[in-house]
């Protein structure tokens, strides 16, 4: 369990990080958006006390960073894969991170094997590609096998079998119980890895609610009807929306697409009308429409229309 409490960075005269109050819990998968120069970073790294808040605090399990006895075996960190020494082999780079946090050398094998780096373990890191680096920062960060653990963009630059890798390991973490905490710019990766999110825009709270809710309060469920005849599409049209309902048309042309009127009520309106449909979907949001719509307003560096 991470504990943020009106955790506050500020470089200089801009606030990154403002008031930050959440908890991240135990035996799942958060996932930590928000867009670019939002601090996310910032506050993964004073989570690990590698900076230092001007306000608040952030505590995992209850104590500081600074407070926790073997922190390695605490909390594991991602933070920036390309950190490595890169003369050094990626077994002699776990080794000497085991040997002085007081993990047995015994683990390095494990994790080596745990990400897919034994065959590589005498290899220098520095000729790793970027997929190899961010596995051995993966395995860096299981090396304590730490009930908590923070990944700062762990696919990138990952291919799809890498993607779906991490996917299964964070799974496999959090079904151990253990607190995993993600940051990811990969919003479709997000919706099938996290099972709630904590999204942040100039440093401040935007949402913290489970992945299912935060696309329903986010976004708006549309349902998508397919009528072959041109007069019922637009007799079909015509009451939905003396209904009180939105039309708008889909992308085929028999496709009706419809907002404000539910999905029930569409067939058995369709059914009173006698009209023949060929379609009668729901189409849910996906984490990345709502997630637009929910930061529009906090983007730093964005591009203007
Ligand atoms: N050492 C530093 N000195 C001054 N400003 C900094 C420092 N580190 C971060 N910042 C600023 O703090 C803000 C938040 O940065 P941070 O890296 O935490 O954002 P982020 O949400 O992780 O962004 P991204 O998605 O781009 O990685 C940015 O405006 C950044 O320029």
């Amino acid at each position: 369990m991470i504990t943020l409490r009106g955790l506050t960075k500020r470089y200089g005269e801009k606030t990154v990080v403002d008031a930050l109050t959440c908890d991240v819990a135990a035996g799942q998968v958060t996932g930590f958006l928000g867009p670019n120069g939002a601090g996310k970073s910032t506050t993964m790294r004073m989570t690990v006390g590698l900076d230092h808040p001007q306000e608040g605090e952030v505590l995992v399990g209850g104590k500081r960073y600074a407070e926790l006895r073997n922190p390695l075996r605490e909390v594991g960190a991602l933070l920036d894969a390309k950190a490595l020494h890169p003369g050094r082999s990626a077994g002699r780079h776990l080794t000497a991170m085991a040997q002085s946090n007081g993990i047995p050398t015994s683990r390095v094998e494990e994790v080596l094997a745990t990400v897919g780096l034994s065959d590589v373990a005498g290899k220098r890191a520095g000729q790793f590609s970027l997929g190899m680096g961010q596995r051995l920062g993966i395995a860096g960060a299981l090396l304590g096998d730490p009930g908590t653990l923070l990944f700062d963009e762990p696919v990138n630059g990952l291919d799809p079998d890498g993607v779906r890798w991490v996917r299964q390991l964070m799974r496999s973490l959090a079904a151990e119980g253990r607190t995993v905490f993600v940051s990811s710019h990969l919003m479709s990766e997000m919706q099938l890895t996290a099972d709630h999110l904590i999204v942040i825009g100039k440093g401040k709270l935007l949402a913290d609610a489970p992945v299912a809710e935060f696309i329903a309060g986010n976004s708006r469920t549309t349902v998508s009807v397919r009528i072959p005849a041109d007069p019922d599409r637009a007799a079909l049209d015509a009451r939905l929306r003396a209904e009180g309902g939105l039309t708008h048309p889909g992308s085929s042309p028999d496709e009706l697409v419809v907002d404000g009127v539910d999905v029930t009520r569409i067939g058995d309106v369709a059914h009173e009308l006698g009209i023949r449909l060929h379609g009668l979907a729901e189409r849910t949001a996906s984490l990345e429409q709502a997630y637009m719509e929910l930061t529009a307003s906090s983007v730093e560096y964005g591009v203007s229309a």
